[in-house]
């Protein structure tokens, strides 16, 4: 089985990771695994910029394939936000809860029909010996006024599908990869590097 290093410690995202690059014949590893104490500044500003730092500089340690996801969600109301900054948004110490706390805080007095939000997945593949390529998925929904369910990670409580009548959390994992902005990142890139897959 080929094996691909994933730019990551954050361990929801390599939970999704490892079942998607499953389905296609990969195991993955991810920073969580290597033994080296590595910190990637996360400045730039945009998530494809953020995803090919971390991939870069990851390719420099190993010499293998590595894949980087740098990802969040945008809030149409609040311009966006917090985009980029969506791990840290209550703060330099990462905190899921403390972050949909202050979406919801935020969004107090926001009208259900002006709810809109989207996750974005920038995913980042760099190569020993060849340019990094970086492809774009999104997922859309809308910010509940609550937090439900307790399945994913991050801003899943309170991203609330339409069609499906529930928040990303409320989804299985097996669900949650049909639809999500890494899925669909994933889908993309296996569309564009069918020789690599
Ligand atoms: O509810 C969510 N479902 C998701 O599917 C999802 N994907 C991303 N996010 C949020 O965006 C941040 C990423 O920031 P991020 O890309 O810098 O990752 P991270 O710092 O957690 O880990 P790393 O990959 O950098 O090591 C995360 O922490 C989450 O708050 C998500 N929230
Ligand atoms: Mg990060």
């Amino acid at each position: 089985m080929k094996t691909i290093i994933i730019a990551t410690k954050n361990e929801g995202k390599v939970a999704e990771f490892r079942a998607l690059f499953a389905e296609r014949g990969f195991q993955i590893r991810s920073l969580n695994d290597i033994d080296e104490d590595i910190s990637i500044i996360e400045d730039a500003s945009t998530f494809a910029g953020n995803a090919c730092k971390k991939a870069e500089t990851i390719v420099g340690y190993t010499g293998n394939v590595v894949v980087a996801d740098d990802s969040g969600l945008e809030v149409e109301a609040l311009d966006g936000k917090p985009g980029v900054y969506s791990a840290r948004y209550a703060g330099d110490e990462k905190n899921d809860q403390a972050n949909n706390q202050k979406l919801l805080r935020e969004l107090e007095n926001v009208s259900d029909e002006d709810r809109k939000a989207r996750f974005v997945c920038a995913l980042a593949v760099a190569f020993p010996d060849r340019e990094t390529e970086v492809v774009i998925g999104t997922c859309e929904g809308k910010i509940a006024q609550e937090p439900k369910g307790d399945h994913g990670f991050g801003y899943d409580p309170v991203f609330y599908l339409e069609d499906k009548h529930k928040t990303m959390a409320q989804l299985t994992s097996e669900e949650k990869n049909e639809i999500s902005h890494r899925a669909n990142a994933l889908k993309k890139l296996e569309e564009e590097w069918k020789e690599w897959f």
